[in-house]
């Protein structure tokens, strides 16, 4: 591993999924915002950042040409990309990225197309956390509505509990690791996954189930989810407000 400005960062973008809850005939990562697609203005953002060395992009069955195409000929992405096809599950699709790292990656950031405002410096945020020693570092904001535990009810649900708001975070990608750790947190949540059918939701997730520490830096709320139509349309009028 080289000193804190030579380590190495390979991005794994996720951009695999289809999108199912916006419902449009094209894999999300494909659906435009402002003349482009999510997977564009997430990579193109995660090479501007300066701190990120190489992307590999998940992509959605059958359509592995159609990214690599899009993305290798972008003037802004200005670092290697290599585009691997995802699996069924985004658990499944970091782990098809993740056999793309070489020992040479120092540090992994794992990134969804699905947020494709994230600003450059929260990529250098999470970057300059792991450089800084922390073997798995997650982006969270604090929670702003309250947050009930339900349990099933009959054809209800029963509301179980109330956790205390201050101590929870809603939590965001770019997800950064040290290679390693998280190579080894891929491998035990994939045998986890075949017996359970239970994919993990988020990377830092299967860092936890391991035992390992996990660190939280600020997030920024710019770095939202496309998962709606509602979602698209303000992230069309975020883009508006930041050229104007
Ligand atoms: N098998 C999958 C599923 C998801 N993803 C990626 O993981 C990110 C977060 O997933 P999500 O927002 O749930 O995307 P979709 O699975 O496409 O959406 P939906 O659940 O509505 O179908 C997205 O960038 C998506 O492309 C992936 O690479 N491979
Ligand atoms: C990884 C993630 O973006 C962190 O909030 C989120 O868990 C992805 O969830 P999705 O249901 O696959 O969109």
């Amino acid at each position: 591993m080289g000193t804190f400005d030579e380590m190495t960062t390979l991005a794994i973008l996720t951009a695999a999924g289809s999108g199912s809850r916006l419902g449009r005939d094209l894999p999300k990562a494909l659906v435009e915002l402002d003349g482009f697609p999510l997977v564009l203005h997430a990579a193109r953002r995660l090479a501007a950042s300066g701190v990120v060395d190489s992307l590999v992009v998940t992509a959605p069955h059958g359509l592995a040409g159609v990214m690599t195409d899009l993305l290798a000929g972008d003037p802004h992405v200005l670092v290697p990309v290599e585009v691997t096809s995802g699996g069924p599950t985004r658990q499944a699709s970091v782990a098809a990225g993740l056999a793309h790292a070489s020992p040479g990656d120092d540090v992994v950031l794992v990134h969804d197309a699905a947020r494709p405002l994230v600003p450059a410096e929260l990529v250098r945020r999470v970057v300059t956390a792991v450089r800084a020693g922390h073997g798995a570092v997650v982006p969270g904001l604090p929670v702003t509505d309250t947050v009930k535990q339900v349990s099933p009810d009959g054809d209800a649900e029963l509301v179980v509990g109330t956790p205390d708001r201050s101590a929870l975070r809603a939590v965001q990608t770019p997800q950064g690791f040290a290679r390693d750790l998280l190579v080894r947190a891929h491998r035990t949540g994939a045998a986890r996954a075949a017996a359970e059918h239970l994919a993990a939701t988020d990377d830092a997730g299967l860092v936890e189930a391991l035992g390992e520490p996990v660190h939280m830096v600020a997030g920024d709320a710019t770095a939202f989810k496309i998962t709606t139509e509602r979602d698209l349309w303000l992230a069309s009028l975020v883009l508006q407000e930041t050229i104007a």
